[in-house]
């Protein structure tokens, strides 16, 4: 049960939130949320302002996930609704990216910060991070505790970077470690909140890889059609369909190891840090 007072919603069935952190989970699509839902313990979809979060708990932490839909402008929707609802100890951006490094489809990339590249393609402002204790912690263990685990910038555009020799002028001119559609609008509004931020994508397409479709044409209603229009017009592309979707699935089930062990070590061993006075 959950009890409304103004804005905010107190979940009823947490008693004690003072000795408890609570962590934010965004990923863009159905798929993404299913992967980390996968790990949540006692994962339960609650209805709070008309909106889904999955709510699941292991220890003295509480998970709250949401689907953002793709792109800043979801992302930031989502994430500025959800932390008028609660205070958070950390945001996590996750999902999957594009590797702007050497990768094996599956790793897990890391981020501490965050750079934007707006449509003209200037260099955005500086990158952006939301540093904190749950952070830090979150920091340790992926890195500490995941073999092959990459720590470095992210890049977040506004469009599906297809080509591979787009992604390795991001990579150039950027440095970035690894590419998305989502943190730069999460890592903003993490901040605006005073959350601190993270992210933890697992690779679902590599630097060196052309991506089959222009799935740009997917991204919007009318660009249904269009979209279905290319693989009819081009229908030795669904081979490299099949391969994106065999490296999709792998993507996400590293994602679910992550998340399983993530939740696992925290809640055995490490008692949230509680410099921030939940609400
Ligand atoms: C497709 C979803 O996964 C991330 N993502 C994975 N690969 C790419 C790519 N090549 N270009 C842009 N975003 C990508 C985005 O964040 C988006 O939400």
């Amino acid at each position: 049960m959950t009890a409304v007072t103004s804005s905010r919603v107190v979940p009823a069935d947490v008693s004690d939130m003072s000795s408890c952190a609570r962590i934010a989970l965004f990923a863009a699509t159905v798929w993404e949320v299913s992967a980390v839902r996968a790990a949540l313990p006692d994962a339960a979809t609650r209805t709070v302002g008309g909106r889904r979060v999955v709510v699941g708990s292991a220890g003295e932490r509480e998970y709250w996930l949401v689907r953002t839909g793709v792109g800043h402008e979801q992302a930031a929707q989502a994430s500025g609704w959800l932390f008028h609802q609660q205070r958070f100890h950390l945001a996590v951006s996750t999902g999957f990216a594009c590797a702007l490094v050497p990768a094996e489809i599956g790793g897990l990339l890391v981020g501490h910060e965050v750079l934007s590249m707006p449509a003209n393609g200037d260099a955005g402002p500086e990158p952006l991070g939301v540093p904190g204790p749950e952070r830090d912690s979150f920091l340790a263990f992926a890195c500490g505790r995941i073999a092959g685990a990459r720590i470095g910038p992210f890049l977040s555009v506004d469009r599906i970077v297809g080509r591979a020799a787009d992604k390795r002028e991001y990579a150039r001119v950027t440095g970035a470690m690894g590419l998305d559609m989502e943190s730069a609008a999460l890592a903003r509004e993490s901040q605006r909140a005073q959350v601190p931020f993270v992210i933890a994508r697992t690779v679902s397409d590599l630097l060196d890889e052309d991506l089959p479709l222009d799935f740009n044409l997917f991204l919007t209603a009318a660009g249904w059609l269009a979209g279905a229009g290319t693989v009819l017009a081009a229908p030795w592309r669904l081979r490299g369909l099949g391969r994106l979707r065999r490296q999709s699935r792998l993507a996400a089930d590293r994602l679910t190891e992550f998340f399983r062990g993530y939740m696992t070590a925290m809640a055995v061993h490490h008692r949230p840090h509680r410099t921030t006075e939940l609400a």
